[in-house]
């Protein structure tokens, strides 16, 4: 997606991409980071931030979710706990095919980071709480674990993930132009990899209201690393590949990392 500053135009580009999503149920569908409200800057995001399970993003969110029957990872929305706080965490929503919210991640590292493009200086953290939480949940997929962004350059948590089961990894993300063309395929790719997980890396694409550049190039990456989905560039769309688990778990045996690293871990104490 190339997110607009308001919901209401971003909820209309969902609902039209959703119409070219497959018939086949199961279905999980991943929007990227900050797909409801982007480079609004950070007190209209903090104006829109709602409460826990209560608003129209999350109510219209549901709703998406149970008019088309699929599981959805609601990329990244602003949520706060009391109206009093002045900062919003970088939620990421998964809700089941009824439109029950089921988890909810807050975006653990946050990007303070300069960056040689036309922003120059990303401060996350001026407006944004971090998380401090491992979240998996159970899906007829199998665990999702969930990820955001800037999180996929710490294989800490990719670790932590797999080792509380997951078996398939979301990364909602708006990866800039510059560290996207150098960084974000090897980066998912061998998150994938090393926990011989599916990634399913959603992202922004293109020009949005504040200049920004993302980098796009949405992607699933299956457990051996391969890339078997990638959205065309530079345009909006979707990215839909199926998951064979079978053949995860024969990779699992085949290279037994898991198991290895539990018996070794004690080298890292
Ligand atoms: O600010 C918003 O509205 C939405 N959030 C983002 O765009 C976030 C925080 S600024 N972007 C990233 O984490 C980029 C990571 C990245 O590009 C890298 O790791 O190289």
């Amino acid at each position: 997606m190339t997110s607009q500053a308001e919901p209401a135009a971003n909820f209309a580009t969902i609902r039209q991409l959703f119409k070219q999503l497959p018939a086949a149920r199961p279905q999980l569908v991943v929007l990227p980071e900050a797909c409801l409200c982007f480079g609004a800057g950070d007190k209209r995001q903090r104006e829109l931030a709602e409460l826990t399970g209560e608003g129209s993003m999350q109510a219209q969110l549901a709703e998406l979710a149970r008019d088309f029957g699929v599981y959805l990872v609601a990329g990244t929305i602003p949520l706060i706990d009391d109206m009093e706080q002045a900062k919003f965490t970088a939620a990421s929503l998964v809700f089941d095919p009824q439109g029950t919210c089921i988890a909810r991640y807050n975006k653990v590292h946050l990007f303070d980071v300069d960056v040689d493009d036309n922003t120059k200086s990303y401060r996350e953290s001026a407006w944004t709480e971090a998380g401090d939480e491992v979240v998996t949940v159970s899906t007829e997929f199998g665990v999702l674990g969930l990820a955001v962004c800037y999180d996929v350059r710490f294989p800490e948590l990719f670790r932590a993930l797999r080792e509380r089961g997951a078996d398939l990894i979301v990364l909602p993300s708006a990866f800039t132009q510059v560290t996207g063309a150098a960084h974000w395929h090897v980066l998912t790719r061998a998150r994938a990899i090393e926990q011989q997980c599916a990634l399913v890396a959603a992202a922004q694409v293109g020009t949005h209201a504040n200049g920004r550049q993302t980098f796009g190039h949405a992607l699933i990456v299956d457990a051996w690393g391969s890339i078997v989905a990638e959205c065309e560039q530079p345009s909006e769309g979707l990215a839909t590949a199926s998951i064979e688990l079978h053949k995860q778990q024969q990779i699992r045996a085949n290279i037994p990392v898991s198991k290895h690293y539990s018996s070794r871990k004690q080298v890292y104490k």
